[in-house]
């Protein structure tokens, strides 16, 4: 069996489909992949580092400010697509798939589109609880639509009857994770409360900004900090805290990060997560139960990342703080009342987990392989 993933971007976008490719290999290891991505993108080192066929397009997406460089550059765009619809309907004549799977960004537009006007059954992914323009153009071409917010249902119009709720598979991957010593490698002690703050997965000034504004009372608090900045806000970051806060090093308590590469295994060891609410982070913090507090990012499309958030809020799995509610006590008000109250986190804990899709990937694959025998 061939299956050909396309999807590109930012980290959002790529970690669900690989691990869509890693349960699919789990479970037939005769599947032969070849992933569809930009040069410019993450996918394009992220993906051979997992020793994944991969093949580039050159896509870029819309300007949405519609001055005279605005519609220079969208002219610019079209042709790019024209031209990648050509090149993805020849690796899809060379590679031959039997199914076709696109999880996002601008480079699953021309593969996905090639691919479902060839009749290969062809699936799409949406993470987020409000669809991106990409899934939205893809919908009427394609098989099947899969959602991992009910919200997302009625965005699709017209092609309702296509969307499935499967999940993220990210979900999947990480949901039986358990409590580990990881916070070891940061200095801390993981038998200590702790909660772990960061901002998605390129860092966010307005939270990093807060966390330095509140810097004495965490260094007082009672319990444990991870705080991951963000690679390109880290040595601004260090020196802000250094001259604001002290030296990091004399305070056990607390431990400054830019990155952490496995993520979910140190969510699976705190108290409390304050971040974001990028769609595949809420994913993975849903599958594995763990409470936290949610400051959606108020830069992207549509004010998505509020919605994904209202989702666990409403479900009393999360406490949501707007940016603009930073300023004052409340942030650090909610960070101490979450953790000195066992009860309430082990019930948004609870919560969230109900929420979970822990079998996302293989809704996937049960789809594929329905539209792949017809
Ligand atoms: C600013 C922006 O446009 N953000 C979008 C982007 O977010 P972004 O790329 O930040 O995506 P998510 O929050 O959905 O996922 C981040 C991923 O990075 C991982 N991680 C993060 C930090 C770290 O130190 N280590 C690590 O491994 C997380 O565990 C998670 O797997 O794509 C998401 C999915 O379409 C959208 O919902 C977000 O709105």
């Amino acid at each position: 069996m061939k299956i050909l993933v396309t999807g590109g971007g930012t980290g959002g976008h790529i970690y669900p489909a690989l691990a869509l490719i890693k349960r699919m290999k789990a479970i037939n290891d005769d599947i032969e992949f070849l992933y569809v991505g930009t040069h410019r993108g993450l996918e394009s080192t992220i993906v051979p580092n997992h020793s994944i066929p991969f093949k580039a397009l050159k896509v870029e997406g819309f300007k949405r400010k519609l001055d005279f460089e605005g519609l220079k550059y969208n002219l610019k765009t079209i042709g790019y697509f024209i031209q990648s619809i050509k090149r993805s309907k020849k690796i899809i004549a060379e590679f031959s798939p039997d199914a076709v799977i696109g999880t996002g960004g601008y480079v699953s537009a021309p593969v996905c589109y090639a691919a479902a006007k060839k009749g290969i059954p062809t699936v799409i992914h949406e993470q987020n609880s409000v669809a991106g323009i990409t899934n939205k153009f893809l919908a009427r071409y394609v098989s099947a639509i899969a959602i991992c917010f009910k919200d997302a249902e009625n965005q699709f119009k017209g092609q309702e009857e296509k969307v499935v709720f499967t999940g993220n598979p990210r979900a999947q991957e990480v949901a039986d994770i358990q409590a580990n010593d990881s916070l070891k490698r940061f200095g801390l002690d993981p038998k200590q409360l702790t909660v772990l703050i960061f901002g998605g997965s390129r860092g966010a000034a307005a939270i990093n900004n807060t966390v330095i504004d509140h810097c004495q009372a965490l260094v007082e608090a009672d319990y444990q900090v991870l705080f991951v900045t963000g690679r390109e806000h880290f040595e601004a970051l260090s020196s802000k805290w250094k001259d604001s806060c002290g030296s990091e090093n004399d305070q056990s308590k607390i431990s400054i990060v830019p990155y952490i590469e496995d993520l979910p295994s140190v969510f699976a060891s705190v108290s409390l997560v304050v971040s974001r609410s990028g769609a595949t982070t809420l994913a993975e913090l849903t599958a594995l139960g763990v409470p936290s507090i949610l400051i959606p990012s108020p830069n992207v499309t549509e004010d998505h990342q509020t919605k994904n958030a209202r989702s666990l809020s409403e479900a009393g799995a999360a406490e949501l703080i707007r940016e603009d509610e930073l300023s004052s006590s409340r942030f650090i008000e909610t960070v101490n009342q979450l953790m000195s109250d066992v009860d309430m986190r082990n019930d948004m804990a609870a919560k969230a987990k109900q929420l979970g899709v822990p079998d996302a990937s293989d809704k996937i694959i049960h789809l594929l392989m329905t539209l792949m025998n017809g």
